[in-house]
């Protein structure tokens, strides 16, 4: 179980995070929508250590966060950032292996290997293992990366995987095939928090959604439950019909459509904005 108690994250005064509460069960996949600035990112690094909460707290499988070691938690926990940094000229192979440093000492053993190979895989990036990093397209890359954080909980019973958009750069067969990886992966136990921007999918793939608005958790519920026109429009400021996917069975979001709008209707209308908050 992971479970966040009145989760607060402030810089210098300015409040990221407010009273954030959820129990997630093993074997739940959580979809976290929300516009732009919402505080999706910034629940991902209070769940996996990276900011330290200015109060409240993260219990993983019955303990408190700050009371396991690095390295055990390293074996439990994994997150995709949205953003990968690197600048080494690593190959597939060696950036996938990465993922096992905290489950080896000076070799890798055949369990490392085969959760390298298996991921590698899964992520359909095999035939990359020897090509460099560096030398990748952006959803290529962010394959590479997926496979790296599933070898590190590869065959881990608990295992809390975090995933900060991580289909962002991917076309529609890996977005699909990545959601669907994820949802196996929280059938066969695991807790999956991921942060989403297509909300379709969303609803698609994950058991429950929380749809956060100025670093509050706002609604939380399955996304039939929560996702409706005003819940829609409270959160993104959209108006959208929601209806039934005839195909899939999932709730689905159809943006009104808006007409395409002449550059000196938007110049204008920028004005008028620029105005009004002048007068402010
Ligand atoms: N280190 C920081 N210093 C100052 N402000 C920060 C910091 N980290 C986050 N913020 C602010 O907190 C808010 C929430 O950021 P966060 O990255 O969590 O949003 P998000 O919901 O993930 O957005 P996006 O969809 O754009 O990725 C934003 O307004 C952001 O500018």
């Amino acid at each position: 179980m992971l479970i966040a108690e009145n989760l607060t994250y402030t810089i210098k005064k300015h409040i990221i995070l407010k009273g954030v509460n959820f129990a997630i069960r093993p074997g739940e996949m959580v979809g976290l929508l929300g516009a732009n600035g919402a505080g999706k990112s910034s629940l991902i690094k209070l769940l996996n250590g990276e900011y330290t909460p200015t109060a409240g707290l993260v219990n993983l499988c019955g303990n408190n966060l700050d009371t396991y070691s690095v390295v055990s938690l390293a074996k439990m926990r994994a997150t995709m950032a949205q953003q990968h940094r690197v600048s080494a000229d690593f190959t597939v192979k060696e950036i996938v292996m990465m993922g096992r440093y905290p489950h080896y000492n000076h070799q890798p053993q055949t369990a490392d290997l085969e959760a390298v190979e298996q991921t590698m895989e899964l992520c359909g990036v095999s035939h990359l293992e020897d090509r460099s990093i560096l030398s990748l397209s952006g959803g290529e890359s962010q394959r590479v990366h997926l496979a790296r954080v599933l070898a590190q909980l590869w065959k881990q019973p608990n295992a809390l995987l975090l995933l900060d958009e991580p289909i962002s750069a991917m076309d529609i067969k890996f977005q699909h095939q990545t959601l669907s990886l994820a949802r196996a992966l929280a059938d066969h136990g695991w807790i999956v928090v991921a942060v989403l921007h297509d909300i379709n999918l969303a609803a698609q793939y994950a058991d429950r959604l929380f749809l956060m608005k100025n670093g509050r958790k706002l609604m939380d519920g399955t996304p039939s439950e929560v996702l409706n026109s005003r819940n829609i429009y409270t959160i993104f400021g959209i108006d959208a019909d929601v209806v039934l996917n005839p195909t899939t069975l999932h709730t689905y979001i159809v943006p009104k459509v808006v007409r395409p709008l002449p550059l000196d209707f938007l110049l204008k209308k920028e004005k008028i904005v620029d105005n009004s908050q002048a007068v402010i």
